[in-house]
């Protein structure tokens, strides 16, 4: 084995919580050595990344900053493997995400404390968290916001028809619930409509992802050490104290390189920080978990922790496709690389930072909470969780719900038309999974993965009737041109449903679709063949008390050994009601915070 020169502090993984971390100890103390370890190519500058209305061409088959990880099959989706996704570069997730800004709801955080136990990380903790990374450039006088972070939040450099006509629709079909200013005041803005603001710099048209806010402008700090294409194996333990990490080449992007492995050593801490997918594998090949999976795969046991991988949860949504007129601005042409419309909105975003291409095509939505007829619409699967969870929870959303100006998918595999999507999400899925390693020694062996979506009856009954909203709503908006019949459910000619690969809008007052058991068959059949990640994968690691399956306390330590933290979303105790990028950066910045304290580095 190689081995380099000592670091002070190793972070292994480099995604939008390593980035934030490395790079706020960096800037705090330039004399400390650290190395980030990254899977994954670098990002900088590269116009995948910095340019936001790229980002679907990541989730092409092709793309090379995707890690796509397949689950088991499983008998609640018919038999199928879901895919998940995951960002493999510098920036991870930050760098190739949809850039929808979203946070969570208040009393999410609390959750953290009164259910999960965990003192100092509610809702009035983490709030100068959340507004330290942030400018918010839609209004810079607001109370929750911030004003002068490294990461800008604006409305994009377009405002698009297809959201504008789901507004106008939402006013008009759904005139019971009101409209805000702010969808994420994070005490204020669930059951609202607004538009809906992005993590995109107004005045340049730039991606805020962490690479480039945290790292990138770091490049003269020569103690700050970067290393992508590099796996890592494992952490090294002398005595239960962390003191380094064994690494590989990741030969997806070093095919050349032997695969010999590296150790580098840190003097004063380790930082797991791969994410909600990556870190508690590193974990268990290091010797923590669950003593039954450590023993399964030939690991000897540092430490018996069941909760490694144990609470994998994410949002599942379904994206289902819609024509829209010619007219409709959507980012279809450029995730298919056409050169016209490239050609179109490049010179715009390089000379004023506008248009098109800084955009995401996500103008609008709501967090959507049903009232006491849709709960009724949702029927009896959804009671008991309804009023065990949210009844008492005034700002916890059931669902995302809002359209986005494009086909989300392989566009290469669907006719060349524009297309728009009515999503929807579950917030708080009932359901949970699990992520463990199938090898104590190869980095690259599928793990054994199952999110456990749709395994409880609770979250289809919710994800069924958002079906029949999305319906409702895509074919009273102007830019409605029909359904691409082949990915939604298949509705005999004759059913009041059924699609059509040609159509124009009804009037906003046309009577709601009578939806008949056969429907409703279907669309539970299409659900489990078509439900997916939206991206959001987190607890996998989760800060709890080590007797309730707790990986790491509230100090980030992982329990039974001395310098070893975990920094990512994988430590989230419990779900948040909202795109998780915000809640990693919160998580990350408070990371920082604490492993200054614990290094005796000044302000942070
Ligand atoms: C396609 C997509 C769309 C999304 N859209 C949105 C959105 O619109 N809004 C929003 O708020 N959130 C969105 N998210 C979620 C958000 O980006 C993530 O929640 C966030 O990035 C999580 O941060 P993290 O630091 O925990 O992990 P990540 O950012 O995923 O970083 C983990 C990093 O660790 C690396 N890694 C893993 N294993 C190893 C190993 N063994 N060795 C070395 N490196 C390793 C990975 O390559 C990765 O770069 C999206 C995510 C994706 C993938």
């Amino acid at each position: 084995m190689e081995e380099q020169s000592a670091f002070d502090v190793i972070i292994a993984g480099g995604g939008a919580s390593a980035c934030v971390v490395g790079g706020r100890l960096a800037v705090a103390d330039p004399n400390l050595k650290i190395l980030i370890v990254e899977a994954g190519p670098p990002t900088q500058e590269d116009f995948a990344h910095i340019q936001p209305a790229r980002y679907a061409t990541h989730l092409l088959p092709e793309s090379k900053t995707i890690k796509f990880l397949a689950a088991n099959p499983s008998e609640a989706l018919g038999g199928r493997s879901a895919i998940i996704p995951t960002g493999q570069c510098l920036g991870g997730g930050s760098s190739v995400n949809f850039a929808m800004y979203t946070r969570a709801a208040a009393s999410d955080y609390d959750d953290w404390v009164t259910k999960y136990g965990n003192p100092g990380w509610g809702y009035k903790d983490l709030l100068p968290y959340l507004m330290k990374f942030e400018t918010y450039q839609v209004d810079p006088n607001t109370e929750t916001h911030g004003s002068s972070g490294p990461l800008k939040i604006s409305s994009g450099g377009v405002y698009g028809n297809v959201g504008k006509d789901f507004l106008d629709v939402a006013a008009k079909y759904d005139s019971q619930r009101a409209f805000t200013t702010d969808v994420n005041g994070l005490v204020s803005g669930c059951n609202e409509y607004g538009n809906w603001p992005k993590w995109i710099n107004k005045e340049t048209g730039h991606r805020s992802d962490a690479a480039h806010h945290y790292i990138y402008p770091q490049a003269n700090n020569k103690s700050l050490v970067i290393l992508t294409g590099h796996l890592v194996k494992r952490v090294i333990f002398e005595n239960k104290r962390a003191v380094g990490i064994e690494y590989v080449p990741n030969a997806r992007f070093h095919p050349d390189l032997p695969q010999q492995t590296q150790i580098a050593r840190a003097k004063r801490l380790v930082i797991v920080s791969a994410g909600s997918l990556g870190s508690p594998l590193i974990l268990e090949r290091s010797g923590i978990g669950s003593a039954k999976v450590l023993e399964k795969n030939k690991v000897e046991t540092v430490v018996d922790l069941p909760g490694v991988g144990d609470k994998y949860q994410d949002h599942q949504g379904l994206f289902p496709p819609f024509f829209a007129s010619e007219e409709s601005l959507t980012l279809d042409g450029i995730v298919r690389g056409d050169q016209v419309e490239l050609d179109q909105w490049t010179p715009q975003w390089l000379n004023e930072g506008t248009g098109l291409m800084a955009s995401n095509g996500i103008d609008a939505g709501l967090k959507l909470r049903p009232t006491e007829q849709e709960l009724k619409e949702i029927g009896p699967d959804f009671e008991a969780r309804w009023k065990e969870f949210y009844a008492d929870a005034p700002d916890k959303p059931v669902l995302w719900f809002g359209p986005l100006a494009m086909f989300v998918g392989d566009s290469s595999a669907v006719p060349k038309r524009k297309y728009f999507t009515i999503v929807w999400f579950l917030e708080h899925p009932a359901a949970f999974g699990h992520i463990h390693i199938t090898s104590g020694e190869d980095v690259n062996a599928p793990p054994d993965f199952q999110p456990g979506y749709l395994t409880k009856p609770e979250d289809l009954a919710v994800l069924k009737w958002g079906y029949k909203r999305a319906r409702e709503f895509a074919r009273r908006m102007e830019c409605y041109r029909g359904e691409l019949s082949s990915m939604h459910p298949k509705f005999p000619q004759g059913s009041e449903a059924a699609c059509k690969d040609d159509a124009v809008p009804v009037p906003v007052d046309a009577p709601n679709i009578k939806w008949t058991a056969e429907d409703d068959k279907l669309i539970e059949d299409y659900i489990r063949n078509y439900v997916t990640t939206t991206w959001h994968s987190l607890g996998t690691c989760p800060m709890k008390p080590r007797e309730n399956g707790g990986v790491v306390d509230t100090r980030l330590n992982v329990y039974g050994v001395e310098n070893l933290k975990v920094a990512d979303l994988s430590v989230a105790p419990g779900n948040v009601a909202a795109n998780t990028y915000s809640t990693a950066l919160a998580i990350a910045e408070r990371a920082a915070v604490i492993i200054a304290e614990d290094l005796g580095i000044g302000a942070i």
